[in-house]
């Protein structure tokens, strides 16, 4: 039986490529920072023209697709995910390390319909490495088969997290604590690539055991989470519960008994959702 979503993939495949070309032109001539929520909130006019390119595209070919794309977001355009077929596109996930030349960036394009997610894209431009998933199909790096790590103690493991761009004293007192606890258990390594996206394929990949965060958004894990969880891993939220996409929150791990380990260990703590409304401006 033919794939429905194929067509749709192949463009996402392609306009990722395209975008990935783009990223690396800019990063060797054009990396103006400005700033969004706070000055450690960065975007660039890459960030804008990728996440463009790839509207654009996306909407000659199917007209009738929905967007939630994080430039778009952040111009006041709504976070809804409807049972409509949607894009959820990250065009640079890893700013901060495209603008300081850290080598790890990638474009992230997630698809859901019926608010399940039917395929992914994660193109790690600089590695030149391009992780796919289809659901019910496998996850694969540049085509060849991935597989998360079969390790079951988390003492054995590397744990893979983010510090985010949220300098609240609190949380990052909460943040500290958890990897405290989590460093002391002990762990063999903690490792963070700047990127959400790229850091749940190395769960994908077998090379971290477990990767968790609190304050990415939707399209920091839309697309990753089909890739981590088609190579065999697992999806929870830090709480133990099922994870939700727009909550903030997401572990992502090669199996239950080292995702359940981190909930022990982690402080959580809820940032406001990605769905919740703009606060409404009366006009009198
Ligand atoms: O802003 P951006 O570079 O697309 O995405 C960010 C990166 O994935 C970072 O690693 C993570 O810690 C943040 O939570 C994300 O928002
Ligand atoms: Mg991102
Ligand atoms: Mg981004």
């Amino acid at each position: 039986m033919s794939d429905l979503w194929q067509n749709a993939m192949d463009h996402a495949v392609a306009i990722a490529r395209k975008s990935g070309e783009l990223v690396r032109e800019a990063l060797r001539d054009d990396r103006k920072v400005m700033t969004k929520s706070s000055s450690i909130d960065l975007v660039t006019k890459t960030d804008q023209k990728v996440e463009q390119l790839i509207i654009q595209s996306v909407r000659e070919k199917f007209p009738s697709h929905r967007f939630i794309g994080e430039e778009s977001v952040a111009a006041g355009e709504t976070c809804d995910l409807t049972d409509t077929p949607t894009w959820i596109i990250d065009p640079i996930d890893g700013t901060t390390n495209f603008v300081h030349a850290f080598p790890f960036v990638a474009v992230s394009i997630g698809f859901y319909v019926n608010k399940q997610s039917e395929f992914a894209v994660v193109f790690s431009c600089l590695e030149d490495k391009m992780f796919t998933a289809r659901r019910g199909g496998g996850a694969f790096c540049n085509g060849e088969p991935l597989q998360v790590s079969d390790q079951e103690d988390v003492r054995q493991s590397i744990i893979a997290t983010e510090f985010g761009s949220n300098r609240d004293v609190e949380a990052v007192d909460k943040i500290f604590s958890s990897l405290r606890n989590i460093l002391c258990l002990p762990v063999q390594g903690v490792r963070s690539a700047g990127t959400a996206a790229i850091n749940m394929c190395l769960v994908a990949s077998g090379c971290v055991e477990a990767y968790y965060e609190i304050g990415v958004h939707v399209w920091d894990v839309a697309a990753a989470s089909l890739i981590v969880s088609e190579a065999g891993g697992v999806l929870m939220d830090v709480d133990g519960g099922a994870v939700d996409l727009m909550s903030r929150r997401i572990i992502a791990a090669n199996n239950r008994t080292i995702a359940e380990n981190l909930v022990k260990e982690i402080e959580s703590f809820s940032p406001t959702r990605d769905d919740t409304p703009p606060p409404q401006v009366n006009h009198y």
